[in-house]
């Protein structure tokens, strides 16, 4: 059956800061309490969709999160009005209120693990939203995310929106950042390629400075409720040299479509047994496996992780060409921009680098990879997608003034103080949930 990709991207959301809450993920950490532009973000992120969907991918949107979560807050003993509980969390903990606050949904690639139609036991198109247990702001994701992907993949006949795996370390699981689809043709039956950083009962190597997010028993676990083949998956481990140096995540070192893995030479333990499990069961699919691996003598691990090199998006156009489309800091690492340009030039199968200006999202290390969920559908299950989150250009001008209209220009760590924030916000997605025909989504709504 003929299928397309989509490209779902996390709309930044009105309190977009630099708060320093990933331990392990250089760039949160170096960003710390630098003042952020919530609205530059959020009009840098809406311009990369424009641009793609006018090339004539499929382009989608999710929603921001609630922020400040006041549940949250209320949780953890702060009480009173609203405006109380904002007042006395920053007081008494303003790294909770940091926490509460962050608008880290908008790197929708954590947002679930999605496995297509082709690839399932029962034919459905199956999410399971990622508990994110590895860090506290981004553990509070997975309920909300869970409410817009049933807001929006509605229909039980074409789509399951799973419960996000239990929130434990032994099943940290950080969704889509760590899992990569290949496959000859997008409808047809595919291989899901899952890289975890840990085991937590098979021995074997750990990073020893930074946190592994992801676990192999929570791959299998997402594996097993989307109904796999044993055929159509592969697990492979993340290199725990390349996670002390800052790849917190799969999708930092490498990234894959179709028949490609883009990676570097350092990404996985045990690498080249990787491509040959992935390459014998890509050929079963009907596949031949392409590997472009950089050597570690043209681009470094330090220089992958700051230009964010691989969290690239490898895009298939209608065409038929091949496009990566790269942040600006590829262009401004001259190691990366060479590698790029021989790329292009060396006739292989990427045949065009577009390059996006993405700095509010890359300082919190948030590439255009992170920033989109990727979403395999047949023609029937397009259609039955809420129709309302496609971009195009009248979604793209609503989305635009919205922005304009909700969002501040300066926010700065101390700003998280303010409880106008809270009615700022909760104004501005009431206002989306009607744009985005979603319906009442959100705690205040209700
Ligand atoms: N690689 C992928 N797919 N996603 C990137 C996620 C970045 C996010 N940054 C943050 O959450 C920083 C927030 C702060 O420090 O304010 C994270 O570390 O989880």
């Amino acid at each position: 059956m003929q299928a397309r990709e989509a490209n779902f991207d996390g709309l930044v959301g009105p309190t977009h800061n630099y708060a320093g809450l990933s331990f392990g993920n250089v760039a949160s950490q170096t960003n710390e309490k630098s003042v952020a532009n919530p609205l530059a973000a959020a009009k840098q992120g809406l311009r990369k969709m424009k641009r793609l969907a006018d090339l004539g991918f499929l382009q989608g949107v999710l929603p921001p999160q609630e922020r400040p979560s006041l549940r949250l807050l209320r949780e953890l003993g702060f009480s009173g009005s609203d405006t109380a509980v904002i007042e006395r969390a920053a007081k008494d903990a303003p790294e909770l209120l940091a926490a509460a606050s962050s608008a880290s949904a908008m790197w929708t690639a954590n947002a679930a693990t999605v496995s297509p139609s082709a690839d399932t036991r029962d034919g459905r198109v199956h999410f399971t939203p990622a508990n994110l247990t590895s860090k506290l702001h981004r553990a509070i994701e997975h309920e909300a995310t869970r409410r817009t992907l049933q807001a929006i993949f509605a229909d039980p006949a074409h789509f399951t929106v799973h419960e996000a795996l239990p929130g434990t370390p032994a099943l940290g699981d950080e969704g889509a950042a760590n899992h990569t689809r290949f496959c000859s043709q997008y409808g047809e039956r595919g291989v899901e390629f899952f890289v975890y950083g840990r085991s937590e009962y098979r021995r074997g190597p750990e990073p020893v400075r930074y946190p592994a997010r992801q676990t192999f028993e929570a791959s299998r676990a997402v594996a097993q409720r989307h109904g796999l083949s044993e055929d159509g998956t592969v697990y492979a481990q993340q290199s725990p040299e390349v996670i002390d140096a800052g790849v917190f995540h799969n999708d930092v070192i490498a990234v894959g479509n179709r028949q490609t893995l883009f990676c570097h030479q350092r990404a996985f333990v045990d690498q080249s047994a990787v491509y040959d499990q992935l390459g014998a069961q890509l050929s079963k699919a009907g596949a031949q496996l392409n590997v472009i691996e950089v050597p570690d003598a043209r681009v470094s691990v330090a220089d992958a992780v700051t230009s964010y090199l691989f969290n690239s998006q490898l895009l298939t156009r209608p065409d038929g060409r091949d496009v990566l489309v790269v942040p600006q800091e590829c262009r401004e690492n001259p190691r990366v921009a060479a590698y790029l340009d021989d790329l292009v030039v060396n006739a292989g199968p990427i045949d065009e680098v577009l390059v996006f200006e993405l700095r509010e999202s890359m300082k919190n290390g948030g590439g255009p990879a992170c920033l989109r969920l990727r979403v395999v559908l047949n023609e029937a299950e397009r259609q039955a997608v809420a129709p309302g989150v496609w971009i195009d250009d009248a979604l793209f001008g609503r989305l635009d003034a919205w922005i304009g209209k909700h969002y501040r220009d300066r926010l700065a760590p101390s700003d998280l103080a303010d409880p106008k924030l809270l009615d700022e916000s909760r104004t501005a997605l009431d206002e989306l949930t009607q744009i985005l025909g979603l319906g009442s989504l959100y705690d205040f709504q209700r």
